[in-house]
């Protein structure tokens, strides 16, 4: 098994800083790719990482090398495209972030990527299963909706799935919104905090201006706003003309994640990030899958927040929101009963 693996960490000579007292193996699935590239990056550069694990189909290895060269205190290794560099890139790992499998082109939707990308995220939840079963696993790849309950289908299958340790990853929805708001307002994003529940895809995306610093917006500035929130992929996914999605925006929105639930892992109190968990919010509806604010813990799931209270506008979104859910969830669900 050693020879499927690379390792590159021989400069580690600082000591930890005190919040990377503990050792925290995060391990990257798709980590040559567009996104995996930046968010590897950026995971490089976190003083809670101790050890980077970065797997792909091609390329992991050169990834590594470059990244262990970068002068922070983790170990960087790339491992080879066989069973058993997946096995060994997850084993031990205490986070798994996956956006491993192929991004939209312009005229697609994230429910055209399904075909494919629903066997990729089954086989790498399957190595999970059986090497990393209490990893906190961070779906990224889409579409979000049905890739997380692939993976909780293939978990149930091994008899290791822990809902509170299965999330899908849509921080870059709440990225966005506070980034639009404060263009629409001429605010700092910084001060701006837009809730958005759902999922993560069109109208799944359902963002809550009421419960925003700007409950006061309305009319066609708030139809177009939330509409822009609702279809921020979409304008990327357009101007890369053929080239892929976000990738950048994905990456810092995937590694602020990873950051919290480390944080909350090693004994921060009050982290809440919006995520897409088995939820019990919608499940009286038969959606067992809802974004909502969540605070993390060092058990993952620490508390789902309700959605709060919205205004008629929004109402009527969580329910679009809702009958699509529902058939996407089913979507993953019956492609694992088909395709164990
Ligand atoms: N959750 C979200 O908010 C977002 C999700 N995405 C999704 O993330 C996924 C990745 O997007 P990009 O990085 O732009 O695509 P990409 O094509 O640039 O990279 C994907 C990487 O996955 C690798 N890969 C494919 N099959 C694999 C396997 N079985 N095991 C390991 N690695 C494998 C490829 O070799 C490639 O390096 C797409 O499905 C995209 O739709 C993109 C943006 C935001
Ligand atoms: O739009 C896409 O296909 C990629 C994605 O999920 C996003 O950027 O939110």
């Amino acid at each position: 098994m050693f020879a499927a693996r690379q390792t590159f960490g021989l400069f580690q000579k600082r000591a930890f800083s005190a919040s990377a007292s503990q050792a925290s193996k995060v391990a990257v699935l798709g980590a040559a790719g567009g996104i995996g590239q930046p968010l590897s990056l950026l995971l490089k550069l976190n003083p809670r990482v101790s050890e980077l694990a970065l797997y792909d189909i091609r390329g992991g290895p050169g990834v590594a090398a470059d990244l262990s060269h970068i002068n922070t205190n983790s170990t960087v290794t790339g491992y080879e495209a066989t069973p058993a560099g997946l096995k060994a890139a997850l084993t031990g790992a205490e986070i798994v972030l996956i956006p491993a499998g192929v991004p939209r082109k312009p005229g697609m939707t994230r429910d055209d990527l399904f075909n494919t990308n629903a066997s990729i995220v089954r086989d790498l939840a399957k190595a999970a299963a059986e090497a990393s079963p209490d990893a906190n696993i961070l779906v990224i790849s889409n579409p979000v909706n049905s890739t997380v309950p692939i993976v909780s289908e293939v978990f149930k299958a091994k008899g290791v799935y822990n809902p509170k340790r299965l999330f899908g990853v849509t921080t870059l929805d709440v990225v966005r919104a506070s980034r639009f708001i404060s263009q629409v307002k001429e605010t700092d994003p910084a001060n701006e905090a837009v809730p958005v529940v759902g999922g993560h895809s069109g109208v799944t995306i359902v963002p809550l201006l009421s419960q925003s610093n700007h409950p006061d917006i309305e009319g066609e500035t708030r139809d177009a706003l939330v509409n822009r929130i609702q279809f921020g992929g979409d304008e990327v996914v357009k101007a890369k003309d053929g080239a892929g999605s976000a990738t950048l925006s994905m990456a810092m929105a995937g590694a602020r994640f990873a950051e919290s639930l480390l944080k909350a892992a090693q004994g921060e109190k009050g982290i809440v990030e919006p995520t897409f968990v088995e939820s019990p919010l919608y499940k009286d509806q038969g959606v067992d899958f809802f974004a909502s604010r969540v605070e993390l813990g060092p058990n993952g799931v620490e508390k789902i927040h309700e959605v709060g209270k919205v205004s008629p506008y929004e109402e009527k979104l969580v329910e679009a929101a809702l009958a699509d859910l529902k058939k996407n969830i089913q979507k993953g669900r019956d492609f694992v009963a088909q395709n164990p």
